[in-house]
């Protein structure tokens, strides 16, 4: 009877759980940010020195009052690119890291914002369609390297990478999105990004 009673009382507190998929360029700083939030929360952490390119999976896991927030940070090495839509029906978030400080680097942002969010060639970005999963998904585009010397900030990045017209198309779809800047390396930016991805995504589930 207690066990049945506990049980019971166990499924009625469980707490939602969410997959927030982190993806992005190579080199845009997704495992530092993943390794700083880990640090941030008391958890063991990687020395973000020896952090080198990802292979495969990292992950992080976060129990907040209003559920458990699973972060994946996936490598973003043109090869691997094409298994973050894989990942993608699982997720009920996105975290979509740029470094903004690396203007050589737009271009390709550019592309691959494009070719993972919309259903259409780059040249035509006038009417943007996009894809089922940024359609109904919350996605937080984070501009990360805000403490680098070069850091172009939020509206020259999003000018250069026409990240303006999928902003745009979001506002006609159901899920949210947004932009916000960060540094994976002195924490300026982070809670307020988690806190913003964190309610997008527990709001959208319900
Ligand atoms: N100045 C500065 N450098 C950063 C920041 N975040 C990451 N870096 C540096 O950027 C480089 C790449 O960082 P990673 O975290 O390995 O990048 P990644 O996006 O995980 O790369 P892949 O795993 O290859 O996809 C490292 O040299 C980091 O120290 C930041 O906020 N500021
Ligand atoms: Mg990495």
């Amino acid at each position: 009877m207690y066990s049945l009673l506990s049980g019971l009382y166990d499924y009625l507190t469980q707490k939602p759980s969410y997959k927030i998929l982190v993806c992005g360029l190579d080199n845009s700083g997704k495992t530092t940010l993943l390794e700083q939030v880990k640090k941030m929360h008391g958890q063991k952490y990687m020395d973000f020195k020896k952090i080198t390119s990802t292979i495969g999976l990292n992950i992080c896991k976060l129990e907040k009052s209003n559920g458990e927030f699973t972060l994946w940070d996936v490598g973003g090495q043109v090869v691997l690119r094409k298994l973050w839509e894989k990942y993608f029906n699982e997720a009920h978030g996105l975290i979509f890291v740029i470094d903004g400080a690396d203007d050589m680097r737009l271009p390709e942002v550019k592309e691959t914002l494009h070719h993972v969010f919309t259903t259409q060639p780059s040249h035509d970005l006038e009417s943007v369609n996009t894809t089922t999963a940024f359609d109904q998904l919350p996605v937080l585009f984070l501009l990360n390297k805000q403490d680098s010397k070069g850091f172009k900030g939020v509206d020259f990045v999003t000018e250069r990478t026409n990240l303006g017209h999928l902003l745009t198309s979001a506002q006609r779809r159901n899920s949210e999105s947004m932009v916000m800047a960060v540094s994976a390396i002195d924490t300026q930016g982070i809670e307020g990004a988690l806190a913003w991805i964190m309610a997008a995504v527990s709001e959208s589930s319900k």
